[in-house]
């Protein structure tokens, strides 16, 4: 049964809700992104495997570790995704990274698939999918359908903002998956928006409103 996960660090507490403000810019709400992803990472990475690993220091031999098992990938949900995949790779660099094209239908809240590449051993990776703001779950169930159909198995979902509607849909599509939350807020509003959430990610991150 996957886990959810709601983070309970001071920091990631700070920087979230720091970022929520309005007059706070593209520039700073991208940097923040990138560095709560890079918090958040830090946690969800938690249970990699390691295996033993002989080297030698300036003073002598050692038996050390270094992480081992499946290799790792990270997809975001285009287009708010892409603004936590540099704060990831800079936990886990060696990641390769697939891209999940989604837009979210603003009448139905349907989410509609556009663009789909994911590296060609992904089935065989951990994968690390993100999206900012899990709202109603259905743009980030899509994708982790859309991941299961590829043969993915191992995945882990990291979202920035979660509201319980979409926790509880996730958590009932995937319950394989364990679930990784900066906060949980409050509801949805009318419109398919977190309340209060922190605005529409995707055009803070890019400036385009
Ligand atoms: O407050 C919000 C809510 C949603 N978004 C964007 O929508 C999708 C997720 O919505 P679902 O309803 O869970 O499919 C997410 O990719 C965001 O880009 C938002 O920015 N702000
Ligand atoms: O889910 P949406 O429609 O908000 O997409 P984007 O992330 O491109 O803003
Ligand atoms: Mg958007």
């Amino acid at each position: 049964m996957g886990r959810v996960h709601i983070m309970d660090h001071p920091l990631v507490r700070h920087k979230i809700d720091y970022i929520r403000r309005k007059e706070v810019g593209t520039k700073e709400f991208r940097e923040m992104i990138e560095e709560i992803a890079m918090l958040m990472c830090y946690e969800a990475t938690r249970e990699l495997k390691l295996a033993d690993v002989e080297i030698e220091t300036p003073l002598c031999k050692m038996t050390g570790k270094e992480l081992a098992g499946r290799k790792l990938a990270v997809v975001p949900i285009l287009r708010a995704g892409l603004g936590m995949v540099e704060g990831i790779l800079k936990m886990i660099p060696a990641a390769k990274i697939g891209h999940i094209g989604l837009y979210r239908d603003p009448d139905t809240l349907m989410p509609v698939e556009y663009y789909c590449k994911l590296p060609s051993d992904c089935d065989k990776r951990e994968v690390f999918v993100v999206d900012p703001m899990l709202a109603t779950g259905g743009s980030s169930s899509e994708a982790l359908a859309m991941l299961k159909q590829k043969g993915v198995k191992n995945m882990t979902f990291l979202c920035i903002l979660a509201a319980p509607e979409g926790l509880e849909k996730l958590s009932k599509d995937h319950p394989d998956v364990d679930i990784y939350a900066g906060a949980l807020d409050e509801k949805l509003n009318e419109h398919g928006y977190i309340v209060p959430g922190l605005g529409d990610a995707g055009d803070r991150i890019f400036g385009t409103k």
